[in-house]
């Protein structure tokens, strides 16, 4: 389920307003015996950037995941836009005004960069996902009008000097641009990011934050992530996982100076020296045993 279900409503339209609204309630996921996640909510209001964040294994890629159609829930509510949404395919999410970059960078490897935006630009594109796909649209004008809506988002992502380029030709980082500008150039209503900051150095986290302030007038902003201090700069809200459940939400001050969110996270660090102890005890051991 997510925003990729189908709403149970007729309500299939671009609507950008502020009705635009992701709304995750009581959700359950069970994995086997895991449970990954245990009665969580979370609201990502209009306009606003809402930060996920948790220690490892906290469950932010379930729930980031539910919010994409990815994992279905055991139980639990999802309304996009004020419709329930039900059991959904993936192809949906663009048609629904959300689109998502996922922890690998998810690119085209045969096709160029231009090629991969124009890819996500399909929503707009009467030309239609499968001929921008299969490189035939529908008419000239069409693919002009693809082509300039994709340069402009690689434009936006300062990344429009690799738009002839492959893929795997260029910096991971480059890769994640242009991976994000696939993602804006559909202008969804909902951008969900997993980890998008993984693998950049400061600046270019310096700059994604302010990319991602810079898109908040125009869309609302689902940020899974580690970099506390991107988080901290660019959230509205934050909900904070630990072990499956909610633990505190609020805005970064108020969850900075939670106790709870403090001490899960030193869990998690005391555990991390724990094995790092044990780990170079057993090193010790081999080497001079
Ligand atoms: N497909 C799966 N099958 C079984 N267990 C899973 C699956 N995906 C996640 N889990 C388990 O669910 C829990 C939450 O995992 P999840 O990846 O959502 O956490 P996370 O907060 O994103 O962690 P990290 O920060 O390390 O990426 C973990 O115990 C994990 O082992």
């Amino acid at each position: 389920m997510g925003p990729l279900a189908q709403p149970t409503g007729s309500q299939l339209t671009h609507d950008s307003g502020p009705t635009a609204r992701l709304e995750m309630t009581g959700i359950n996921v069970a994995f086997g015996g895991v449970l990954a996640l245990t009665d969580v909510s979370l609201v990502v209001e209009p306009g606003q950037v809402h930060g996920l964040i948790g220690p490892n294994g906290a469950g932010k890629t379930t729930l980031f995941n539910v919010a994409c159609g990815l994992v279905r829930p055991t139980s639990g509510r999802i309304t996009w836009r004020g419709e329930e949404m039900r059991r959904l395919r993936p192809s949906q999410l663009t048609k629904l005004g959300v689109a998502r970059t996922l922890q690998g960078v998810g690119l085209f490897p045969g096709m160029t960069v231009l090629e991969n935006v124009m890819v996500g630009a399909h929503r707009h594109g009467k030309a239609g996902f499968l001929s921008a796909f299969l490189a035939l649209p529908s008419s000239d004008k069409d693919e002009r009008l693809l082509r300039e809506r994709a340069m402009r988002a690689l434009t936006e992502l300062n990344a429009e000097r690799y738009a002839g380029r492959y893929p795997g030709s260029l910096p991971y980082p480059v890769q994640k641009r242009v991976a994000l500008a696939r993602a804006l150039v559909a202008e969804p209503d909902l951008l969900l990011l997993d980890e998008p900051a993984s693998g950049l150095a400061e600046d270019e986290m310096h700059e994604l934050g302010e990319l991602i302030r810079s898109v908040v007038g125009r869309m609302s902003v689902l940020l899974v992530e580690h970099h506390m201090d991107l988080v901290m700069r660019v959230c509205d809200q934050i909900t904070v996982l630990d072990s499956g459940k909610q633990i505190a939400a609020g805005t970064p001050e108020q969850v900075q100076n939670d106790p709870a969110v403090t001490e899960a996270y030193l869990g998690d660090a005391v555990d991390a020296e724990a094995d790092a102890a044990e780990l170079s005890n057993v090193d010790g051991g081999r080497t001079h045993g």
